[in-house]
């Protein structure tokens, strides 16, 4: 069986491919013939009751990935692995699951859109668990290269196995529908014309819910523009990262032990470009880490930026769990003669920070940041605040649907919270770093300017706390960006608080 995808769309040339309705020639309309299909045998030709486990244990996975996501808000990056171990699917299997999952759960409201135009009622209307089959037979037919009637076909068997032959018709008829156009030309037609609402149209092309798409442009500001190359970037299949444990292996060491390559930005940072992170022998060991660039530069930015007076050492990560920048911190910490205390709310993250810093000088306290009961005085203190995850989307594929603009103003009230319990907690000339993993600007610069109004803290040139990275804009704080600088879109600012 062969199954040949077309290369995500941001990965075809970002920025570049004007209007999402109008990109041209790579719709699915060229594999109505062979090429990329998949050879399933003619419907006659089939057993009378096959299992669609045995069948099709790809489809079968990625159906239950989204039925978890739909009906139990799983997150599908957690589901999965577990499910594909399960199953013992490697291989080829296993690629096209993860391509079908992610994939259909990124796209989803572009493929609700579509399958409810072609059903001619709202998705709300439908069965989730059809639904759930009709979102990956769609997902097929418009962003894979797999061929159209093996698409339709395998849908209509997902069907048929666990609902029966009406629900298996309807299946085929939505999808027929569903077929006889491109990817390009539903956006042509169902998308919000470019001219009245341009965000809303290319919000809508590269599958991001609107108001997202605003808030990046919001915060691209005067570089608005790049809004195209940003969301292209952003529901593209993300490169892997990998950090590379200060004082435990080099990032050449382990772009060699690994055969990835080595970062351009954080000097730990590694990129794979597929499998699974957690078989490989560095991770296992303790010596390697998955970790977005973006993140390890946060954290190094921290041990980077200007005291007045020396380091005595006591650096602290108000919100630490699950524990990846408490990690690096922890590394970077044992080679500078530093400790690092890391304060978690939550029993269960607060467990992971134990597992990912054990052996490292780093104190778990479970407690709520805003009220630690540490004793203040810290040099360094690290807020990566509790936030909407906007900037990491790419990496949580469900999450654009599940997150609501209602979501902003309760964070933005804890982020500043967050923010005053810090600037309490950092000793006259130490440093506090402010960061989310969002770019949006009430979760942004809005909290810092109100921290820096209220607190008389001064911001620092947070740029110069990542040296070698390019286009940050003119600001003082640092927003990196998945199509400048292939990190998630980090923000961090670096504040001092007055002596
Ligand atoms: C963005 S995550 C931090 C990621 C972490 N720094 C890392 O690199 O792995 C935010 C964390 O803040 C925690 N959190 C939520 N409310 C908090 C509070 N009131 N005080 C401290 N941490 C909080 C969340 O449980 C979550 O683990």
């Amino acid at each position: 069986m062969t199954e040949s995808r077309r290369p995500a769309r941001g990965q075809r040339g970002q920025g570049s491919q004007g209007s999402p309705g109008n990109r041209g020639g790579q719709g699915n309309r060229g594999n109505q013939g062979k090429q990329g299909g998949e050879n399933v045998r003619p419907r006659q030709a089939r057993r009378p009751d096959p299992t669609v486990t045995e069948l099709d244990p790809a489809r079968a996975a990625a159906r239950d990935v989204l039925r978890a996501v739909r009906e139990r808000d799983a997150y599908a990056n957690l589901v999965l692995p577990g499910l594909l171990r399960e199953r013992k699917m490697d291989g080829r299997d296993a690629a096209l699951a993860t391509e079908l999952a992610y994939g259909a759960s990124r796209a989803r409201g572009l493929l609700d859109a579509v399958i409810s135009d072609g059903a001619g009622r709202p998705v709300e209307e439908i069965d989730g668990p059809l639904l759930d089959v009709l979102r990956l037979g769609a997902y097929q037919l418009l962003r894979t290269r797999i061929a159209p009637h093996a698409a339709v076909a395998t849908s209509v068997d997902l069907a048929r196995t666990e609902m029966g032959d009406g629900r298996a018709g309807f299946v085929n008829a939505v999808l027929r529908r569903v077929a006889e156009r491109t990817e390009e030309e539903w956006v042509a037609r169902l998308a919000p014309p470019a001219t009245a609402d341009p965000v809303g149209h290319l919000a809508f092309g590269y599958a991001h819910p609107t108001w997202i798409a605003q808030a990046f442009a919001d915060a691209l500001g005067p570089d608005a523009g790049e809004l195209e190359a940003v969301l292209a970037a952003d529901d593209a299949r993300p490169v892997v990262h990998l950090v590379a444990r200060p004082g435990e292996i080099s990032a050449d060491e382990l772009a060699t032990a690994t055969g990835g390559e080595v970062g351009r930005y954080s000097p730990y940072a590694v990129y794979l470009d597929g499998g699974d992170p957690g078989q490989l022998d560095a991770v296992r060991e303790g010596l390697a880490g998955v970790q977005d660039e973006g993140s390890q530069l946060v954290a190094r930015a921290l041990t980077r930026a200007p005291l007045v007076g020396d380091d005595a050492g006591r650096w602290l990560d108000l919100c630490a769990g699950p524990g990846g920048k408490a990690a690096l911190l922890g590394a970077l910490a044992d080679i500078e003669g530093a400790r690092v205390d890391a304060v978690e709310p939550a029993e269960h993250r607060a467990d992971l920070v134990r597992k990912t810093t054990r052996g490292l000088p780093v104190d778990v306290h479970v407690a709520d940041g805003r009220e630690s009961g540490l004793t203040p005085g810290y040099d360094r203190v690290l807020v990566d605040a509790p936030c909407t995850g906007l900037g990491a989307l790419r990496r949580r594929p469900e999450a654009r649907w599940r997150r609501q603009p209602s979501d902003v103003a309760g964070l933005v009230k804890l982020q500043r919270e967050l923010l005053a319990a810090a600037i309490e907690l950092v000793r006259p000339g130490g440093v506090v770093l402010y960061s989310t993993c969002s770019p949006h600007l009430s979760e942004t610069v809005a909290v810092v300017a109100d921290a820096v109004r209220r607190y008389g803290v001064t911001p620092l040139d947070t740029r110069e706390l990542v040296p070698g990275v390019p286009d940050l804009g003119d600001g003082l704080g640092v927003q990196l960006w998945p199509h400048r600088h292939g990190t998630d879109a980090m923000f961090m600012a670096a504040l001092r608080k007055p002596e």
